[in-house]
């Protein structure tokens, strides 16, 4: 690994915070997405707005700058740990003030924060599963100053005894790993447009995702409607055929209709898009 120069370090930090934010504008922009925000609405949501998840993106590109920038080359420990808890605290304040106190972004600080900071901590370069290890590593340590704050997310993983974002973290981002960055680039090499791509990756995550907004919203009856309906697009050929723009029709028409809204698949979109363009390493350009 080379030890880089502070100004190359700092380029490097700048390059993976405006990364990450356009990343979660991506996800946002990205339509038709069944019951989430997107270009063409507010999907299952009273109070987000495209213009809102937006704004809320722009005020996490210093977070994620300082999370880059005090991880860089750090190894996994407690007091990296500590470190990266309390910055992503004061990214969920930065995101709180932006929004006049809706919570635009909280899974996709995590998500994205942990993975800006294992690369930092790898140098700026490395793949995706090294990348998803490291951030796995650092979600694994107990950061002893983080608030015991009994959260919709926590109470939906004890209600159903399901894995939620803290545990998708620790195991090293499977929906990740498996699911999306494979989709994604089989749907490209299928010769779909980079929308209908990112769309069925989207659809991948949410084939089998346990994803605590839709339990929290819809319970069970939701998560089954949205993981059924997920695979009925794939299995119809995916986002960029008739079948499967039916059958996403349907999918979105039914989230609506049980006020559900896969905010966790969304978030680990725009973590897929991350890890994919961090394949083309900053220092190589
Ligand atoms: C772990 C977090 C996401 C809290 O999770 P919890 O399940 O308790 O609560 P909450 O309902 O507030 O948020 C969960 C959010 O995660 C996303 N999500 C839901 N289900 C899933 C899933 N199965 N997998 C991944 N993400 C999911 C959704 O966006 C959801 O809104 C996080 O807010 C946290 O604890 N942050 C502490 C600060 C920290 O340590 N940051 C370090 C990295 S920056
Ligand atoms: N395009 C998107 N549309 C909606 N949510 C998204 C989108 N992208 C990511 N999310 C994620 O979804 C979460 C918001 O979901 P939700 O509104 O269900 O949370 P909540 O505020 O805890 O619950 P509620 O709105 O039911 O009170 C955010 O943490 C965010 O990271």
């Amino acid at each position: 690994m080379k030890l880089l120069p502070q100004i190359q370090v700092e380029g490097g930090a700048e390059w993976l915070a405006r990364t990450a934010t356009q990343c979660l504008i991506d996800e946002a922009r990205l339509s038709p997405k069944p019951g989430l925000v997107d270009s063409r609405g507010n999907g299952a949501h009273h109070d987000l707005t495209l213009a809102l998840m937006e704004r809320s993106a722009h005020s996490l590109t210093p977070t994620f700058q300082a999370l880059a920038l005090q991880s860089w080359l750090r190894p996994a420990d407690i007091a990296l740990r500590q470190t990266v808890g309390r910055l992503g605290r004061v990214g969920e304040q930065a995101m709180m003030a932006a929004t006049g106190g809706v919570n635009t972004h909280r899974g996709a600080i995590w998500a994205l924060g942990l993975l800006v900071s294992a690369v930092a901590m790898l140098g700026g370069e490395a793949n995706a599963p090294v990348i998803a290890a490291t951030a796995a590593t650092l979600a694994k340590l107990p950061d002893d100053a983080a608030p015991k704050v009994f959260s919709k997310g926590l109470r939906a993983t004890h209600r159903y005894r399901v894995p939620g974002a803290r545990e998708e973290a620790q195991q090293g981002f499977p929906h990740i790993l498996q699911h999306a960055l494979p989709q994604l680039r089989l749907s490209r090499r299928n010769g779909g447009s980079e929308s209908h791509a990112r769309i069925d990756a989207l659809m991948a995550i949410m084939t089998s995702l346990t994803d605590t907004c839709v339990l929290s919203r819809a319970g069970m009856e939701g998560l089954e409607t949205m993981q059924r309906g997920a695979r009925a697009v794939l299995s119809a050929g995916g986002s960029a055929t008739l079948e499967g723009q039916l059958a996403l029709g349907i999918l979105d028409r039914q989230m609506l209709t049980l006020n559900a809204s896969p905010g966790g698949a969304a978030d680990l979109l725009a973590a897929t898009l991350f890890l994919d363009r961090i394949g083309t390493p900053y220092f190589k350009h």
